[in-house]
């Protein structure tokens, strides 16, 4: 498996090492989106894609994002056998929520999961249209940071989904992305600091103290476990729908 922190930060030798070619990120919000990026890397880590790399984890085949709950409800009657997922307290007709913490004692084994939340589900919908979806958090920082290595797009467009752009959270995981993909060694405790100090944290924290259903007192140590998993989750339109899929990088032999 090809290690990111053994690439070299400079031409070396003649060589031209893989971090010599810029790849440009932008960070912008769901409302932002004009029009579809070439490539777009959507970024929720408290916890829309902390709770799907977790729903994968859990042995999960797919998940297919839903556009609102009345979409995924009508979704889950076309296909019973379908677990309908969403943030917030738990809601008749659906089977699961939103929350990592909850969901990592769930056997998912082989089942399709419907995601509905209020960021991460919306911001992956704003670009369905882009060439290449990845979603993103934490705990696949790394993994995405190969990929987009791998492929070394010329330019990257990191869809914040939290609060209007300005989520901390989701702004410190981007950017510890991008940094991975043009830095060989990035110092990762700044950027989860970050977002262990973001508001999103401290409604999940306030959240376990007034006992809300939906919320799990693990759940902001669960979002984030950096690299907790070494896959990366690629989005793709399947018919009508978007769906997410796990996919391991291509394994490393010749890269330098
Ligand atoms: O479920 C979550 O933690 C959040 C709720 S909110 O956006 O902070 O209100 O939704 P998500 O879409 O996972 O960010
Ligand atoms: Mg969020």
């Amino acid at each position: 498996m090809f290690s990111l922190g053994h690439v070299e930060g400079t031409a070396c030798c003649g060589r031209i090492s893989r971090h010599d070619v810029p790849v440009r990120s932008t960070f912008v919000g769901i409302d932002d989106i004009r029009e579809a990026p070439k490539t777009a890397v959507v970024i929720d880590v408290m916890r829309a894609f902390t709770v799907a790399a977790w729903a994968f984890a859990r042995g999960a085949q797919r998940i297919v994002f839903a556009e609102t709950l009345a979409s995924a409800r009508e979704l889950k009657t076309r296909h019973p056998d379908w677990l309908a997922l969403q943030d917030g307290a738990p809601l008749p007709g659906f089977d699961l929520v939103n929350s990592p913490g909850l969901l990592r004692s769930v056997d998912l084994q082989g089942r399709t999961v419907i995601q509905k939340t209020t960021a991460g589900t919306v911001g992956a919908l704003s670009v369905a249209d882009a060439d290449v979806v990845l979603c993103a958090s934490f705990v696949v920082a790394d993994a995405t940071a190969l990929f987009l290595l791998d492929h070394r797009p010329d330019e990257v467009t990191f869809v914040v989904t939290g609060d209007g752009g300005h989520a901390e959270e989701d702004l410190a995981c981007a950017e510890y992305i991008a940094e991975r993909v043009t830095a060989s060694v990035v110092q990762a405790a700044p950027y989860i600091e970050r977002a262990r100090n973001s508001t999103a944290a401290a409604r999940l924290n306030d959240g376990v103290l007034q006992g809300y259903e939906g919320i799990h007192p693990d759940d902001v140590d669960l979002c984030l476990d950096l690299n907790a998993f070494s896959f990366i989750m690629l989005a793709t339109r399947e018919n009508s729908h978007m769906v997410l899929h796990p996919t391991r990088p291509a394994a490393d032999s010749t890269r330098g």
